[in-house]
């Protein structure tokens, strides 16, 4: 018998039902209304609209694929150009070419969309429909003012709108998370001005991620922020405290214990700072004592390595409530409302874990896992609420995306363009320690994957060639993580960067980073409020040296067999030009 796979037998329920499904998709590409036409090279043929996380709908009935990620889909020349560039020797940058400036990239124009007007006589479908025809509106309106190249790939997908649409509506407070190293340009200001401006919300931004970064730097960009938006409270975190900055654990064993038993680690030091902002802004209308026992809780599990687990709230999977009518109401019996938002991959669902202390939501590398937005009960009066990733539209180029998680690195049609911009900004070849595969003296995007490709013993299967494109996607996932690591900074950074190596916030950093050596003074220095808890945290990591601190979660970010193929050590924050020998 041959050993191809068996046909199975084919029955006619299991006909009907896929003719079902095929019915559903294709109501659901009916739904999609920006199948638009290429303006470019007189391309008209063909479905502009990728759809990323397609899952298959054979088995019927449930529209697996309602809130798959869509964007723009690149044309197949387009596509062969870029991999042409990627053969091109490599323009090495200089370190001021990593400053941006965010605002440019967020023309006003573009805007994002927000949920047309309703009122309450209106059916479930005419509301359906009515966001509908806006929503195409909103498209089309882009498409006449700009060209498809100008901007980024952005979620065409109306029912992950309609989610962020939900959570805004049903938030007290915004939290929106951003990763330290590309902060502005995730940080879309038309939806800061949308929240506090006219809904008249408070906007909490999280710079997540930071120790990815150099304190430094996180604090140029906590300023840099502070600056262009006066209304936003900031909180520096990360949800790893206690991570090494060259890349290593020093209490393995404490993590172990920690893993078996089913606990992560609270990040006590960032959540002590969002409790903090949280009081401010309710002042007495919500009673976050609960809050607040939480932390100190967590902190004396921390502090006395013990296990039993902290109280973990109720999960709450909101299902088909996206176009439901919503009256909002301040503090609803009670309870505060937080709506974590963000791109995709910054970490929101691992800042929920983080402030839970235990994994609620599910963690992934691979950007726009989580697809419906759901809500999970920190205490019994203030509720958490993980939005969908969600990528805004801007000017921000594609490589760059590819770097900020904004679609997952293996649905990439082409990755050769991403691993040339990050080899024209740190010095890859020796970061990774590669030999040129043909000995030449220049080198191009594709010599590097190439070099690679050969070091790690990557080859095609049929051909036995390098496989180039496997050491690309490999490089680029290891860029996400963060084991090569490429920080944007601010307009100015590198002329000031002696200013802002000794600014005083930089003690808070490490301290958010758990590092131990921080006098009380500069942690409290951080908040002129200085509350008594972030006093009393301080005291605490000062008695215990802060040596039980330093554990991992449960994350397997930096757990890769690739990490010791880079030193770390001498290059993670080293542009081209700056700290690299
Ligand atoms: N280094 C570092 N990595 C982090 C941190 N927080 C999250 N990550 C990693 O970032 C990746 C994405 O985290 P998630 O929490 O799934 O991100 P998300 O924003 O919920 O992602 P979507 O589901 O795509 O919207 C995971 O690999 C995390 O381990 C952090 O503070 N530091």
């Amino acid at each position: 018998m041959p050993q191809g796979r068996r046909k199975v037998p084919f029955s006619g329920k299991a006909k009907k039902e896929q003719l079902k499904a095929k019915r559903q998709s294709k109501q659901g590409s009916r739904n999609t209304p920006f199948l638009l036409k290429k303006h470019d090279e007189g391309e008209t043929s063909g479905v502009d609209v990728e759809k990323i996380n397609f899952q298959s709908t054979r088995d019927g009935g449930s529209r697996p694929n309602r809130y798959a990620l869509q964007f723009f889909k690149e044309s197949q020349q387009e596509v062969l150009r870029q991999k042409e560039i990627a053969r091109h020797s490599l323009e090495l940058k200089e370190e001021k070419d990593l400053e941006i400036d965010g605002s440019e990239y967020f023309d006003k124009a573009l805007d994002f969309p927000k949920r047309p007007p309703w009122e309450y006589g209106l059916e479930k479908n005419q509301l359906e429909a009515q966001e509908h025809r806006y929503f195409t509106e909103y498209i089309k309106n882009i498409q006449e003012k700009y060209d498809w190249k100008e901007l980024s790939l952005f979620e065409l997908n109306l029912e992950t709108w309609r989610q962020l649409w939900r959570v805004l509506e049903m938030s007290d407070i915004v939290l929106f998370i951003v990763d330290i190293r590309f902060a502005a340009l995730m940080f879309p200001p038309s939806l800061y001005e949308y929240v506090t401006g006219i809904l008249k919300k408070d906007f909490i931004l999280v710079i997540n991620k930071i120790d990815l970064a150099p304190p430094s730097l996180v604090v140029a960009w906590k300023h840099y922020f502070k600056e262009k938006y006066p209304n936003l409270h900031i909180i520096m975190f990360t949800t790893l405290p206690g991570y090494n900055l060259h890349g290593k654990q020093s209490n393995v064993a404490g993590l172990q214990v920690r893993r078996r038993k089913g606990r992560i680690r609270m990040a006590a030091e960032g959540a002590q700072q969002i409790l903090e902002a949280c009081k401010k802004i309710v002042a007495s209308q919500v009673d976050l004592t609960s809050w607040s026992n939480k932390i100190k809780e967590e902190m004396n599990i921390e502090y006395n390595d013990q296990s039993e687990d902290v109280d973990i709230g109720e999960i709450v999977h909101t299902k088909n409530v996206d176009t439901e009518f919503f009256q909002y109401e301040k503090f609803n019996k009670g309870i505060l409302t937080i709506g974590c938002l963000g791109q995709p991959n910054v970490g929101k669902s691992s800042v929920m874990n983080a402030l839970m202390g235990k994994k609620v939501v599910s963690v992934s590398k691979t950007p726009g896992h989580t697809k419906h937005f759901q809500t999970i009960f920190l205490t019994s009066n203030v509720r958490l609420c993980d939005c969908p990733g969600l990528v805004f539209p801007s000017k921000v180029t594609k490589p760059l995306q590819v770097l900020m998680g904004s679609f997952p690195i293996a649905q990439l049609r082409q990755p050769f363009t991403t691993v040339k911009y990050i080899a024209e900004r740190l010095d890859l070849v020796s970061i990774l320690r590669i030999e040129h595969p043909t000995n030449d003296d220049t080198w191009s995007a594709m010599d590097v994957c190439d070099g690679w490709a050969k070091k790690k013993g990557f080859y095609t299967a049929k051909a036995a060639r390098l496989d180039s494109y496997r050491a690309a996607n490999s490089l680029l996932r290891m860029a996400l993580d963060g084991k090569i690591c490429l920080c944007l900074r601010p307009v100015g950074y590198s002329d000031k960067q002696d200013f802002w190596k000794q600014h005083p916030d930089v003690k808070v950093v490490e301290w958010i980073l758990a590092k131990s050596d921080v006098e009380t003074e500069e942690c409290t220095a951080y908040d002129s409020d200085s509350s008594e808890e972030l006093q009393k945290i301080c005291d605490i990591k000062q008695q215990e040296g802060g040596e039980s601190n330093k554990s991992q979660d449960e994350t397997d970010t930096y757990s890769d067999e690739d990490d010791e193929d880079i030193r770390l050590t001498t290059n993670k924050f080293a542009a081209l030009g700056a700290d690299l020998n």
